[in-house]
């Protein structure tokens, strides 16, 4: 048996991790492993591709990225914007079945996004034998209780607000950091609770600038001089607005970003406090993953293998109930997992004394 393997969308730590299980499992069976390069675009003919066995992935769990690279653009867009579904084109499809034919691959393990998850759902339709492992840093698939990458973003951003707190605090400043987060903030809630930002803004809860800039008068008067605000790029200011740096319309998904600066402008405006605005932006992504991303990411890629061995075709692995387990791609993508205001997270927050922007922090 031979079997393929490609990444698709943004990269994240532990994607090293999945094409380590993978290839680790399928070897113990005796199959062989494809690595299609840069995406979908490597099945189209010839095929761009590297043959994978363990000598060529012997130390690539610790390292970030991905041995195969990735793309979010190209021949197999199948989602734009705020999840728009298109049609790959019928004849890129049979390109790419003729690839996967001529190198007699038997099943093809997509390591993706929602996006890239939607074109291997159209695949599996054209019936290719699809598994799909969930990637997503910002850690918003519904189906899946997590997946790689997240909890190495929530150390970039731990790691960055331990050294803004000792800035911040020397210089009585406020000080705002811009942090990943598109639909669903579980980065800046994760990261910045464990972070001690006092100040978190998340695009599922709509927030005021009064009530921030409040909370930071209220710390002032309690003689706490400096404030963390940590803010999700999909935060939304008050008019609802998303701040934009990139506009490309039906091309793909907008390039977010701006809200930190526009954050820390008003706060200065408003306290008359002395204000700083700093993007983490691909901090997040880059570097090595943490212990539980590369745990997460071998046996995502070990439980994908199985999969295929059990004939399980148009499923996509995902972990619940501390278990790795499947669930059908089609169910899985476009439902988003995202914070909920009521939760316990969000209650134990406001229980510590953390303003998320909706209304006056404290009695
Ligand atoms: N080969 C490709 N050609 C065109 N679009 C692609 C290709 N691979 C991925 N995309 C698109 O890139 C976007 C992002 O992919 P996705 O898998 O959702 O990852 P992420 O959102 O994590 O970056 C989606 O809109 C997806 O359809
Ligand atoms: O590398 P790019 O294209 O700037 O991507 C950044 C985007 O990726 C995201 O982190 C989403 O990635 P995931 O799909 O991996 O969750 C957004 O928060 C952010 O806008
Ligand atoms: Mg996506």
């Amino acid at each position: 048996m031979r079997i393929g393997i490609l990444n698709s969308g943004g990269d994240c730590p532990g994607l090293n991790a999945v094409i380590h299980g993978v290839v680790g499992a399928a070897h113990t069976l005796g199959w062989e492993v494809v690595g299609f390069r840069d995406g979908f675009e490597g099945l189209l003919p010839p095929g761009d591709y590297m043959m994978l066995d363990p000598s060529r992935t012997v130390g690539i769990m610790k390292l970030g990225g991905t041995i195969l690279g990735t793309t979010n653009k190209g021949h197999f867009v199948a989602k734009v914007g705020e999840g728009n579904v298109s049609e790959v084109p019928r004849e890129i499809v049979e390109k790419a079945k003729a690839t996967l034919r001529h190198l007699e691959i038997g099943a093809l393990i997509v390591v993706g996004g929602d996006g890239s998850l939607t074109t291997a759902q159209q695949l599996f339709e054209m019936d290719v034998p699809v598994i799909g492992v969930p990637k997503t840093i910002d850690n918003d698939i519904q189906a899946t209780a997590m997946t790689f990458g997240f909890d190495s973003a929530c150390h970039s951003v731990v790691d960055a607000l331990d050294r803004l707190h000792t800035t911040a605090e020397s210089h009585k400043r406020v000080i705002v950091l811009e942090v990943m987060g598109r639909h669903a903030g579980w980065i800046a809630l994760y990261g910045g609770m464990s972070g001690g930002a006092d100040v978190i803004l998340l695009p599922e809860i709509p927030f005021k600038m009064e009530h921030v800039a409040d909370a930071i008068r209220q710390r002032d008067a309690r003689g706490l001089h400096s404030t963390l605000v940590v803010v999700a790029e999909g935060a939304r200011m008050e008019t609802g607005e998303l701040l934009k740096k990139e506009n490309v319309g039906s091309k793909g998904e907008d390039r977010l970003g701006g809200i930190g600066d526009y954050v820390a402008k008003r706060i200065e405006e408003m306290t008359g406090k002395e204000t700083r605005a700093c993007t983490l932006g691909h901090l997040q992504r880059g570097g090595a993953p943490t212990a539980l991303d590369r745990i997460l990411g071998v046996r995502f890629g070990a439980k994908a293998v199985h999969l295929i061995e059990e004939g399980k075709f148009g499923r996509m692995v995902s972990y619940q109930h501390y278990q790795v387990g499947d669930v059908s791609i089609e169910e899985a993508v476009n439902q988003l997992r995202l914070v909920q205001p009521d939760s316990e997270i969000i209650r134990a927050g406001r229980s510590i004394g953390i303003c998320f922007g909706d209304c006056r922090v404290g009695r």
